[in-house]
């Protein structure tokens, strides 16, 4: 084929060298510009040590301890919206992940299709197979089948300490509908909500959804921050200003708290910005980001818990429970992703990476 369009193999491997080195020269040269300009190279001011969190202390001082007085549910309960047709992984991810982590119960509310895969990955999840897709819902009464739905989910939302809602939702319209109700009966019993994958997608084309919601936390991976900027902000992604963007865009949706996920992940309010540059992993398998939605919905609710607890006099800053669950959560899951690929290099899958919370989270609080 190749020696058919007048090219053998020599050419071509000299062609693609060439082009790498013209590619890495542009790089160089593009970063040289920035250094001069902006004094420090623009992907390096996200990495700013003064804007880094400080990941150990935050998870020691909200990881509670194991006290033998405490009775099931008071160390999380957290509910996953999320599990479809398509997706049965993501949601058992991050609800496997907040059980890992210490919290009591997980549950996991899906469509039927999905519900039977999903118990069968694992016994310990509470799995609730209520939602419903067009496809299965046909003509039949769409009114009074989201009405039900989202009753379904109702009775028990007063029980959770945070929602999880997007791993593996899928896009079908009639389900994110029903989808949006159960978000508006969270934040009417003010309950806490991540938003996540195809939550995030709901979210975008409805931003009143989570808009001046403080207890909401979107976490976007890089093509999901492009869309909410192009369609918060009106415009393209800016890394030359990655923290003034996301403050910006954080503060334009009413104050939500972002987790921009990346080589280092971002967390902002709208107030401050902190960063997690911890090293990870260099594997970015599917899945790792429903390990962080379910990770950080318990580190929410632990800080939560301790804000409560010490009656605002906590000793770490910043104090804003949003924003130290979404740290604590990147940085165990980093820290996780790494010795995980200590052992298993480039079959590091997300499974192994849930194999190694605890272990993680021990090194840092030993729970005993
Ligand atoms: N095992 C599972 O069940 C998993 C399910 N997942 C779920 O899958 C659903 C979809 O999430 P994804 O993150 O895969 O989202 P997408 O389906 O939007 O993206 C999939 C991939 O397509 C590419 N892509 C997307 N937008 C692009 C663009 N504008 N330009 C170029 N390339 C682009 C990227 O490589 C991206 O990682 C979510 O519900 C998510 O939770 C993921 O969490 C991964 C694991
Ligand atoms: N380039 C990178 N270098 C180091 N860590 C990264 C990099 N990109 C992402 N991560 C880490 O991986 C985690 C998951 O981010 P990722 O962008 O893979 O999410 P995602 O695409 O939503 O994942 P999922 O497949 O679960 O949907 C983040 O917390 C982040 O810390
Ligand atoms: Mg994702």
């Amino acid at each position: 084929m190749l020696v058919k369009h007048g090219m053998n193999h020599l050419t071509v491997l000299n062609s693609a060298r060439n082009h790498k080195l013209a590619t890495s020269l542009a790089v160089l040269r593009r970063q040289q510009f920035l250094t001069r300009v902006l004094g420090v190279r623009g992907e390096d001011r996200m990495q700013d040590p003064k804007f880094e969190a400080d990941a150990d202390n935050i998870l020691r001082a909200i990881t509670p301890v194991l006290d033998p007085t405490r009775h099931k549910g008071q160390a999380g309960k957290i509910a996953v919206i999320g599990g479809c047709r398509e997706y049965t992984g993501a949601p058992y991810f991050a609800a496997i992940s907040a059980l890992k982590i210490g919290a009591d119960l997980s549950h996991v509310f899906c469509t039927k299709d999905a519900a039977s895969v999903i118990k069968s990955y694992s016994p310990e999840l509470i799995v609730h197979p209520v939602l419903e897709e067009s496809y299965s819902v046909g003509d039949r009464d769409k009114d009074h089948i989201s009405r039900n739905v989202v009753a379904e989910v109702d009775k028990w939302m007063e029980r959770f300490d945070c929602l999880v809602v997007g791993p593996g939702l899928g896009r079908d319209p009639f389900l994110l509908d029903c989808v949006s109700e159960i978000m508006k009966q969270a934040r009417q019993s003010n309950v806490p909500i991540v938003v996540d994958g195809d939550g995030l997608f709901l979210v975008t084309n409805s931003l009143e959804l989570v808009s001046g919601y403080p207890l909401a936390i979107l976490t976007p991976n890089v093509y999901e921050y492009k869309r909410l900027v192009q369609k918060v902000l009106n415009c393209e992604v800016n890394d030359q200003d990655a923290h003034g963007q996301l403050l910006l865009l954080a503060k334009q949706i009413g104050g939500v708290t972002i987790l921009r996920k990346g080589k280092s992940d971002l967390v902002s309010d709208g107030e401050i910005v902190k960063s997690v540059s911890i090293y990870g992993s260099p594997r970015r398998c599917g899945g790792q980001g429903d390990i962080l939605s379910g990770s950080v919905a318990v580190f929410l609710s632990w800080a939560r818990q301790c804000i409560l607890a010490d009656e605002g006099n906590l000793s770490i800053s910043p104090t804003n429970p949003t924003i130290l669950g979404c740290i604590a959560g990147s940085a165990l899951l980093r820290k996780a992703a790494s010795l995980a690929f200590e052992n298993r290099k480039r079959s590091t899958l997300t499974t192994d990476i849930i194999e190694c919370l605890g272990i993680s989270l021990e090194d840092i609080c030993p729970a005993c």
